[in-house]
């Protein structure tokens, strides 16, 4: 959309998200406002899940599905509700022709057949926080569709790889709910005012220390990880380093592109493979990464670089401060 950051387009910390998003656009003579109201769709689901989330103890929405996902992972009834309520949202926008989501085996087609964009997103993540108060999320990411218009979304509209992202961010529910995005320049965090509705600018520019002292890391999978990941892990203890793992993702990656840091999920025995999901968990996540200065790797190249074969596949990720991400890469 914009071709100019925040910065330079003396954008506020106060802004609303609406008003962030007209001014940006304004800024880039050519753009036709489609992908401004899919920005704006977005933020209206995360309302909604926020609202969903925060009564999700007092009516029943929480706890179990009793249903599994194609990941094989028992879903949760917010996972369930999370991904209706957006799928709805992006439906009634009009502007994205196809969804894939980590709850849904396949292509979800909108009926928005003239639409411009496809999203591929994680409704809820973090599920295993869901029922314990702990911060969880939303993850998106947003491609122009390479089929033509007017004609039904196909693989290949999901699979160009993550270099190919035009926009991609996340919703994070916590103490205070917050939508970090970026359109391809800089990275933006807005939080909700939840008295008067609105997503406000309030972390304009966000830009990734390019060292830090936090490392983010299931221990308890510690023997098995590589012994390289084993070496790095003991490294930061000697240096003490601080251990901060909340097992919700965006939750961690926010907290480390805020203070600097790196979270880890290297590949296991029980996933030889990593355990995250390259389209719509690691892609979005990597693009952030870049755009606010810092790094996100599979071990063996930057993660963006990856060509994708398949909606769901999984891939290590190593992402966060440029240095920590450099340390763990060293042969
Ligand atoms: O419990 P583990 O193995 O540490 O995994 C935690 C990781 O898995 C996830 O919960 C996976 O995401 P979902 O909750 O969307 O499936 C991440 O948010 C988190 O970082
Ligand atoms: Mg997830
Ligand atoms: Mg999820």
């Amino acid at each position: 959309m914009s071709s100019k950051t925040a910065q330079e387009l003396a954008l506020p910390v106060g802004v609303t998200l609406d008003r962030f998003i007209m001014l940006s656009q304004s800024a880039f003579p050519y753009a036709t406002g489609e992908l401004s109201q899919l920005l704006r769709d977005i933020g209206l689901a995360g309302k909604i899940i926020n609202r969903e989330i925060n009564r999700a103890g007092l009516v029943d929405i929480a706890g179990g599905n009793g249903t599994e996902n194609v990941q094989g992972e028992n879903q949760q009834k917010l996972d369930i509700v999370a991904n209706i309520r957006f799928i709805r949202a992006l439906k009634n926008g009009g502007e994205v022709c196809a969804i894939l989501s980590e709850e849904d085996e396949d292509i979800i087609h909108t009926g928005n057949d003239h639409g411009k964009y496809i999203v591929a997103m994680d409704p809820l993540d973090g599920s295993s926080n869901i029922d314990v108060n702990v911060s969880i999320g939303t993850i998106f990411s947003i491609y122009r569709r390479v089929t033509p218009i007017g004609s039904a979304a196909t693989m290949e509209d999901f699979l160009q790889g993550g270099r190919k992202q035009i926009a991609a961010g996340y919703i994070l529910y916590g103490s205070s709910t917050m939508l970090v995005f970026s359109t391809g320049d800089d990275v933006n965090g807005f939080t909700l005012d939840q008295s008067l509705g609105e997503f406000i600018l309030s972390h304009k520019s966000i830009y990734s220390p390019k060292n830090g002292t936090i490392f983010s890391v299931n221990e308890g999978n510690y023997y098995s990880y590589l012994p390289a990941v084993q070496k790095y892990l003991d490294d930061c203890k000697r240096k003490g380093f601080s251990a901060r793992y909340i097992g919700s993702l965006v939750g961690d990656f926010h907290r480390n592109l805020l203070k600097g840091g790196i979270y880890l999920y290297p590949s296991t025995k029980k996933d030889p493979k990593g355990k995250l999901r390259l389209l719509y968990e690691c892609y979005p996540l990597a693009f952030l990464a870049e755009k606010s200065g810092g790094k996100a790797s599979d071990g063996f190249g930057p993660i963006l670089d990856i060509v994708p074969t398949s909606f769901h596949q999984r891939s290590p990720i190593y992402v966060g401060s440029e240095t920590m991400v450099d340390e763990v890469l060293k042969p």
